[in-house]
């Protein structure tokens, strides 16, 4: 497999080919069964604290769309002050029933926003993937995005990008920061179980004309067939025994 996507021949089903850690013991996302979220009093709440003066681009992967944000000072250090945000990215489908990634009671939504952090007790940010409290990647399902899917036309095919200053990405979150936190992995090639997963209860709206700006975007370079970028999530993995807790009775 040349490289890994979304498609029947490099799918997440054909992602084990290359990864073999698809198969392994804490992989994500999964589906969350809020009956069985153990409430853990000493889960601190979350404390975001973004410098929107730290939000830099946006471009188009190929795989998603991320904002990216500059992550060589202490400026932007949300989670427990130990985690310093890199970037924002989402997944979602073809159509409004399908793209989230973690699922609620079997439940999907429309799609699902990432906040990735990396723990700053490392060096850097490749360094962190690698170790198992390395990363902390916050999602939301159904966030308020209007400016965000404004900045899409720019970066309609794969490699473009352009700048995305003065962007507070706490804009995108729901008001209740209650959440379910467990122990997983990196959602896409290579899957490195590296991520401490925080998942919020709280979805915000989208509208479906906001969807369908998402999937404007195209998987494809300029020149290429193009390729309508959706269903660029991976389906819930098994849970093999980890516990869920929530933040929240
Ligand atoms: N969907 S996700 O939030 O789990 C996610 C977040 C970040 C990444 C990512 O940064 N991939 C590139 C990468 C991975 C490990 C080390 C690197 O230097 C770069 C992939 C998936
Ligand atoms: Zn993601």
């Amino acid at each position: 497999m040349a490289s890994w996507g979304y498609a029947p021949h490099n799918g997440p089903d054909k992602w084990v080919q290359n990864f073999p850690i698809a198969d392994g013991p804490r992989q994500s996302p999964i589906d969350i069964v809020p009956g069985q979220a153990r409430y853990d009093a000493g889960l601190k709440p979350l404390t975001l604290k973004y410098d929107p003066g730290t939000s830099n681009g946006i471009l188009n992967n190929g795989h998603s769309f991320q904002v990216d944000f500059v992550d060589d000072t202490d400026r932007s250090s949300p989670i427990t002050g130990t985690y310093r945000l890199k970037q924002f990215h989402f997944h979602w489908g073809a159509s409004d029933d399908r793209g989230s990634e973690h699922t609620v009671g079997g439940t999907k939504y429309p799609c699902e926003l990432h906040l990735v952090h990396w723990n700053t007790k490392y060096p850097s940010f490749g360094d962190a993937a690698s170790k198992p409290d390395g990363l902390a990647v916050l999602g939301a399902a159904n966030p308020q995005l209007q400016t965000v899917l404004d900045a899409l036309g720019a970066i309609k095919t794969k490699g473009k990008q352009t700048t995305f200053p003065n962007f507070d990405p706490t804009i995108l979150l729901p008001g209740a920061l209650d959440y379910w936190t467990y122990d997983g992995s990196l959602t896409t090639p290579p899957l490195l179980e590296s991520v401490t997963w925080i998942v919020l209860r709280d979805p915000i709206s989208v509208s479906p004309a906001q969807m369908a700006q998402f999937r404007g975007l195209l998987f494809t370079g300029d020149g290429e067939a193009p390729c309508c970028m959706q269903d660029n999530y991976r389906p819930p993995q098994p849970l093999k025994g980890r516990p869920v807790r929530a933040s929240f009775k």
